[in-house]
């Protein structure tokens, strides 16, 4: 389902002439010197669309810490002034918003942690009402995706309509190479349902480290992302919050420089023909893919009634476990990756418990049905 959000177009509220568009800058902003510096280093690669920088930091435990405060507002206009760099920072509070819009902050974006609550974006919102600046929302920490829609809509709804998502990665119980789970499939379902929005990749969240970054960075160019928020540190080894994570401003422009750009649009005749001749194909395969799941469904049907007429159980796990192990081997001989071929298994095999659910519930439901009017 297509969601409506009044969104103007990217190119008209930010400078999309940069491949890939960047916003790159501190994590927090520690000292005048350390982002004025900064801030000039990141102008001088070229690269840089806009300068981030954390004024306010929403830390997970107590007593690290949280923020320079106010005072990196005026920081971040001299560098503004300095680079011509437009800039962006974190607000989660409506005070933060009237701070950062008396003190000419160009872009905002609401973090993950204020996303995941809705008395926050709607503080956020409600501050913006009136105001015309482009505006940010990060996937909340979890991976809701009505929670990361609802915030997209209640910052819209106060009328901000230069609007992106950013994609920063979810938090997990399960310890990966990740800092947080990219779940690549929640940004592909926002952009399914809200193809007009922009969505910003910030690698430095999702890898948590500087060695991931290239990886995601351009995983995340390749599906379709239209920029980049990536964190820089004149020196990266004394940063006060996310040390791992940054790189210096030339090891920032090494890794822009090394990324491949594609196109989304297919473009010239030659090559939509060729790609229309190649999905015809799939669209014959997929086809066919939907009849076999069909005529397996119809199996399974008479299976259940079988089950139900001589009282055997839905679940079958030893058959179930032969199905697994056969088809996963086979899907290995097929050259399928087993993780695929389990995933599609398992889906088959639920939607075959639940169809064989619905045949044994039938009479049962009737049979309730009957029962209640016999006694009625
Ligand atoms: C269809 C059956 O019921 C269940 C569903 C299965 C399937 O869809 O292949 C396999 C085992 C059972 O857990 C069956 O018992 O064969």
């Amino acid at each position: 389902m297509k969601l409506n959000l009044n969104i103007q177009p990217l190119n008209t509220w930010i400078n999309t002439g940069k491949q890939p568009l960047l916003i790159a800058g501190p994590c927090s902003a520690e000292t005048e010197d350390q982002l004025v510096a900064t801030a000039h280093l990141l102008a001088k690669t070229g690269k840089v669309t806009a300068l981030r920088a954390g004024i306010w930091k929403p830390r997970t435990r107590p007593g690290e810490f949280e923020g320079i405060g106010s005072i990196g507002l005026k920081w971040l206009d001299r560098a503004k002034q300095e680079t011509g760099l437009p800039t962006a920072i974190e607000v989660a509070t409506g005070k933060h918003v009237e701070e950062a819009l008396k003190a000419g902050v160009d872009i905002l974006w609401v973090g993950a942690r204020s996303t995941v609550n809705p008395f926050t974006v709607q503080e956020i919102a409600d501050a913006l009402k009136g105001v015309d600046i482009p505006v940010m929302v990060k996937n909340p920490v979890n991976p809701d995706l009505s929670l990361w829609i609802g915030a997209l809509e209640r910052i819209n709804g106060a009328g901000i309509t230069k609007l992106a998502a950013i994609h920063r990665g979810f938090s997990s119980f399960e310890k990966s190479a990740f800092r947080n789970e990219p779940m690549w499939d929640m940004a592909i379902a926002l952009k399914t349902q809200v193809p007009d929005l922009p969505i910003i990749n910030d690698p430095s969240h999702i890898c948590g480290n500087r060695d991931l970054l290239p990886y995601v960075a351009q995983k995340a160019l390749d599906l379709d992302m239209q920029g980049l928020m990536i964190e820089s540190h004149i020196d990266p080894s004394v940063a006060w919050t996310d040390a791992k994570q940054q790189v210096t401003p030339s090891a920032l422009a090494e890794l822009i420089d090394r990324l491949t750009l594609r196109k989304a649009d297919v473009g010239s005749k030659e090559l939509s023909s060729k790609l229309d001749e190649l999905r015809n194909q799939i669209d014959k395969i997929d086809d066919s893919i939907f009849q076999k799941m069909a005529e397996r469904m119809k199996v399974v049907e008479k299976i259940g009634t079988y089950k139900k007429d001589n009282g055997v159980t839905i679940l079958q796990v030893n058959r179930w476990d032969e199905i697994l192990q056969k088809r996963t081997a086979y899907a290995r001989a097929l050259n399928l990756h087993t993780d695929f071929a389990e995933k599609l298994l398992e889906l088959m095999h639920a939607e075959s418990i639940r169809k064989q659910t619905e045949i044994m519930s039938a009479g049962q439901a009737e049979g309730q049905a009957q029962e209640k009017l016999t006694h009625a």
